[in-house]
């Protein structure tokens, strides 16, 4: 069911429906949301997928700023080493440079499509699908805080990030179903942030026999996967084009932020160009999830586990 709705999907341009919502009324309000680059929360237009429980769609909160600067985090600044990427097999990026300057440097467009993710704090073994102690990175602050931030005010206390997977798409890229299970809390929630052009997003059961819902993540959205939702099967079949003014519209500019570089290259339209020319043409999606239980110092090593 889920392989043949991601096939029909991937082939057509549906429009995806999602008419079964319902609307959350939050009663937090959050001062510190400029901080992030977010809205005020009062503002916040957040559904829950009546078919998926714990779903739950915040419609862009982000200011076009805002959007910006986790965009310039995550191609600038997020895929530097020590970080681990898929390039990292690959050799292409040479010792003592960065993949973001190397692509700017000689405008290597191919370079540039071929980053396809980082991982930030635990880092998410593919192969063996375990978050291991000693393959953990320095997790980033901003990124931790915005993820609590958004936890808190949804009502889901104390989260800690402690592991991202950020995905770079192109406009051909897919991800195919998958449940994320190796968190070994599997009752905090785990929180997608998406920015640049647009996905179908499927969202199904437990087991890829159940039919799965469509939608569309734009540019802002976040999605927060909880309670039942939180270890359905997930993918995205298909990136479509969008406009850019998400991140163009320029209403408000009062954003200030430790990382004053950043903030810089978001309000100056020379420096923003070379994030806006690739966004035009891919996808940033962001999957924070905490990974251990609450009040869990570290993780046991697998030779912990055997004695
Ligand atoms: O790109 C997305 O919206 C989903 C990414 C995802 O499911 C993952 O990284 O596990
Ligand atoms: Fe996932």
């Amino acid at each position: 069911m889920f392989k043949d709705c991601f096939k029909y999907y991937k082939s057509k341009n549906p429009p995806p429906d999602l008419e079964k919502v319902r609307r959350i009324n939050l009663e937090k309000t959050g001062n510190s949301a400029s901080n992030f680059g977010l809205n005020p929360v009062k503002t916040w237009e957040v559904y829950e997928l009546v078919d998926h429980p714990g779903l739950i769609f915040i419609k862009n909160p982000f200011t076009s700023i805002g959007q910006r600067y986790w965009v310039v985090r995550c191609l600038q600044d997020y895929s530097k080493r020590p970080n681990k990427t898929n390039l990292d097999a690959l050799n292409l990026v040479p010792e003592g440079k960065e993949w973001w300057e190397v692509c700017q440097n000689n405008n290597n467009k191919i370079l540039m499509n071929k980053l396809r993710w980082v991982t930030l704090g635990y880092h998410h073994d593919w192969e063996s699908k375990v978050y291991a102690e000693e393959n953990k990175g320095e997790f980033p602050k901003d990124l931790a805080e915005l993820s609590r931030f958004i936890a808190e005010s949804l009502n889901f206390l104390h989260f800690n990030a402690e592991a991202a997977i950020v995905n770079y798409y192109h406009m051909d890229s897919t991800l195919s179903g998958h449940t994320d299970h190796s968190e070994h809390n599997l009752k905090a929630p785990l929180i997608s942030l998406s920015f640049g052009q647009t996905a179908i997003f499927l969202l199904g059961g437990k087991t890829k026999d159940d039919e799965p819902s469509a939608m569309f993540l734009r540019s802002g959205d976040i999605v927060v996967m909880s309670e039942e939702s939180r270890l359905c099967y997930h993918g995205v079949p298909k990136i479509l084009q969008m406009d850019s003014r998400f991140w163009n519209c320029f209403e408000e500019n009062d954003f200030t932020n430790d990382c004053k570089n950043v903030v810089n290259i978001c309000k100056e339209e020379t420096l923003w160009k070379p994030f806006g020319d690739y966004l035009n043409n891919s996808r940033i999606n962001i999957n924070v999830r905490q990974v251990l239980q609450r009040g869990q110092k570290r993780l046991c090593s697998e030779s912990d586990e055997k004695t």
